[in-house]
C-alpha cells in the first residue's frame, strides 16, 4: 500500500471516531443542563448503577437527590433521561406515544422469541392488534372468565392444604404462583391446560418460558447488537448461523424459541380446525372456546377486510401474552403474600374480612369479589409500592420538546419548563419512583398502609393526573401501550388471594431480597441460587 491510500484508510477511520469522540465527550449537549450523577465510567456510563438487579438503592437516591427529570450517562457517553414528572410522563406514553417508542433491541428480541405479537410491533400494527385484542380483555369477559379463575384458585389451595395438613410446613409460594398464573392464562387465554397443580407436572412449555429471561440475560451484552444483526443476509441464513454458532448461551434461547413456537403452532392449528368445524368441536377444548384466542380467531374471521390480522400476528400473541402474564402477577402474589406475613394483623383483617362476606353470601361471584374492601386495598398498596415491573424503556424517534409538570432547576441555576430532547434518546420511565413519589403520596409514601385506599385519597393525588391506566398508578403504565392485561392479573390476585388468606397463616421463614427490573424474590445469601420465596403455611384456625 503506498502512503497516500494509507493515510485514505487513517482518515477513513479516524475521521467518524473523531467525530464520535466529539460528539459525545466535547461537544455541549442539549440534556447537559439537567441535573444528573456524575458517570461511574468513561465508556460505562451510569449503566450499570441503574440497570442491575440490587440496584434499589441508586434509584432511590436518583429520585431523592436529582428529582423528576434526570440525565443520567449510558455506554460511551450517549446522555439518557430518568423520568418520573406526572406530566412528562402523559407526553411519553399518551400524548407523543408515537415519537417516544419501544427500543430496538427491545422490539427486535421480542420478534425473535415470541414472533408477531403485541411486544414486537409499532404504530399502525400494533394499533390494529390492540383493537382487536381489547373486548377480550374487558370487565365483560373477565366476568365470564371467573368460574375458570375460581376453579383454578381452588386446585392450588387443596394442593397446598395436602401439604400442611399435618403442621406448618416452609413451602416455596412463588413456584405455586408461577404454576397457577401459567394455568390460568393457559386455560382461559390459550385455551390449553400447561399444568393440573399436581406434583411434578410441569411440562416441557412451562420450563422454556420460565427459563426464557435468565437465558436472555446470559446474551445481553452481544445482543446490543440485534438490531443490525438482523439486517445481515436472508432470515434463512441468519437461521443457519443460529444454528450453527457453538455457544451454549444462544443455543438456549434457540432450544427455548423453538419449544414454544412448536406448542403455540399445534394449539393454534387445533383452533383453527375446531372453529372450522363448528361450535360443537369448539366446545370439546379446554376453555370450551370461551379463551382469548378461540375469541380472538372467531372475531378476526368476522372482521372487515383493512382491520383483519393475519395468522401469524395471531399466533405471536400466544407466548407473548404467557410471557406477559407469568411472571408479572406471580410476582405481585409472591410481593403481597410475603407483606401480609410481615403484617399479621393486616393478614388477619383480610381473613376476616373474607370469610365475613363467605358466611354472607356462601360462594363469591364476580362483583362481590372485586368489591372487598380491604382485599382491594391490599392489592392496590402492594402494586403502588413494590411494581413487579420497576421501570420501562423508551427511545425518541425524533428531536422532541418535553414539558415538565413541575419546574427543574438547571445546572445553570435557572428555572427549566421544558428541554429539547434530541432523537435517540433513550428515556428510562420509572414506575417505582411514580408510585413512591412523596409530593404525590405524602411523608409516609415509602410505608405499606393499605388504609390509605379506604379513605378518600389526598388532593395531591387527584390533581397530579398520574397517566396510568390504573389507580393513580403506573404500575400498569398508561396510553396505547398500557398493560392489555391489568385487568386479568386484579382478578386473578383476588381469586388466589381470597382463597389461600381465608384458609392459610403465612409466616416469614427466610430474609428476602427482591430483584429490579421484572422484580422476583431471592433468599438473602443464596442470590446466585434461582428465585424463590420460602414461607412458613400452616392452616388458619377454624379453616
Ligand atoms: C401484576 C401483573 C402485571 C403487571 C405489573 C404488568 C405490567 C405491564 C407493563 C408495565 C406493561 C408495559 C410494558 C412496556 O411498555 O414496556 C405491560 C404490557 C403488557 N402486558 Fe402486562 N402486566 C401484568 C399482567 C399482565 C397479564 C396478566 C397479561 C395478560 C393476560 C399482560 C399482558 C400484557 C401485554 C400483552 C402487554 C403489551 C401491551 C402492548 O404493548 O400493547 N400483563 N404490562
Amino acid at each position: 500500500m503506498d502512503s497516500l491510500s494509507l493515510s485514505t484508510v487513517l482518515v477513513g477511520a479516524f475521521t467518524p471516531l473523531c467525530w464520535f469522540i466529539w460528539k459525545r465527550y466535547v461537544a455541549k449537549h442539549p440534556l447537559d443542563i439537567l441535573p444528573g450523577p456524575p458517570r461511574e465510567s468513561w465508556w460505562k456510563g451510569n449503566v450499570v448503577q441503574i440497570f442491575n438487579p440490587n440496584a434499589w438503592a441508586f434509584h432511590q437516591m436518583l429520585a431523592e437527590k436529582y428529582g423528576s427529570i434526570v440525565k443520567f450517562h449510558g455506554f460511551f457517553g450517549h446522555r439518557q433521561l430518568y423520568v418520573f414528572d406526572p406530566k412528562a410522563m402523559h407526553h411519553i406514553v399518551v400524548k407523543d406515544q408515537y415519537i417516544y417508542e419501544e427500543t430496538d433491541l427491545f422490539l427486535e428480541t421480542n420478534k425473535l422469541v415470541f414472533g408477531d405479537g403485541l411486544l414486537s410491533s409499532l404504530g399502525e400494527q400494533h394499533r390494529k392488534q390492540r383493537k382487536m385484542l381489547n373486548p377480550v380483555f374487558s370487565t365483560n369477559h373477565m366476568r365470564q372468565m371467573l368460574p375458570v379463575f375460581l376453579e383454578i384458585s381452588t386446585t392450588l389451595r387443596d394442593a397446598i392444604a395436602a401439604k400442611v395438613k399435618d403442621g406448618a410446613q416452609e413451602i416455596n409460594m412463588l413456584e405455586w404462583f408461577s404454576r397457577t398464573a401459567l394455568e390460568l392464562v393457559g386455560q382461559s387465554g390459550l385455551g390449553y391446560s400447561f399444568d393440573g397443580l399436581k406434583e411434578d407436572s410441569e411440562n416441557q412449555y412451562s420450563r422454556a418460558v420460565k427459563n426464557l429471561l435468565p437465558a436472555l440475560f446470559k446474551t445481553a451484552i452481544p445482543r446490543q447488537l440485534l438490531p443490525w444483526a438482523v439486517k445481515i443476509g436472508t432470515l434463512g441464513f441468519r437461521r443457519f448461523i443460529i444454528k450453527n454458532t457453538p455457544w451454549k448461551a444462544l443455543k438456549e434461547v434457540d432450544d427455548i424459541v423453538d419449544t414454544m413456537d412448536k406448542m403455540t403452532t399445534q394449539v393454534f392449528r387445533s383452533k383453527k380446525e375446531a372453529l372450522e368445524n363448528g361450535d360443537d368441536t369448539v366446545t370439546e377444548q379446554v376453555g370450551q372456546g370461551k379463551d382469548i384466542m378461540s375469541i380472538l380467531l372467531k372475531a378476526n374471521m368476522a372482521a372487515a377486510e383493512e382491520d383483519r390480522l393475519p395468522d401469524s400476528e395471531l399466533l405471536g400473541q400466544m407466548s407473548t401474552l404467557v410471557f406477559a402474564a407469568m411472571d408479572t402477577t406471580s410476582g405481585a402474589l409472591s410481593r403481597t403474600c410475603l407483606t401480609l406475613a410481615q403484617h399479621p394483623d393486616a393478614q388477619a383483617r383480610l381473613r376476616e374480612e373474607i370469610r365475613q362476606a363467605r358466611s354472607e353470601k356462601g360462594s363469591l361471584d364476580y362483583d362481590d369479589l372485586v368489591n372487598l374492601p380491604y382485599l382491594d386495598a391490599v392489592c392496590r398498596e402492594t402494586l403502588r409500592l413494590y411494581p413487579p415491573v420497576t421501570f420501562v424503556v423508551r427511545t425518541t424517534r425524533k428531536d422532541i420538546v418535553l414539558p415538565f409538570g413541575t419546574p427543574v432547576k438547571g445546572t445553570d441555576g435557572r428555572e427549566m419548563h421544558e428541554v429539547l430532547v434530541p432523537r435517540d434518546t433513550n428515556i428510562v420511565v420509572s414506575i417505582l419512583a411514580a408510585n413512591r413519589n412523596r409530593d404525590i403520596w405524602g411523608d409516609d409514601a415509602l410505608e405499606w398502609k393499605p388504609e390509605r385506599w379506604l379513605s378518600p385519597l389526598p388532593q395531591s393525588v387527584l390533581k397530579a393526573q398520574i397517566p396510568g391506566v390504573y389507580s393513580h398508578l403506573m404500575t400498569f403504565l398508561g396510553g396505547g401501550r398500557a398493560c392489555i392485561g391489568f385487568k386479568f392479573s386484579q382478578l386473578e390476585m383476588k381469586a388466589v388471594l381470597s382463597l389461600i388468606v381465608e384458609s392459610f397463616n403465612f409466616k416469614p421463614s427466610k430474609e428476602i431480597v427482591w430483584t429490579m427490573g421484572l422484580s422476583s424474590p431471592k433468599v438473602k445469601g443464596l442470590e446466585d441460587a434461582t428465585v424463590q420465596l420460602p414461607l412458613m403455611v400452616e392452616l388458619a384456625q377454624d379453616a
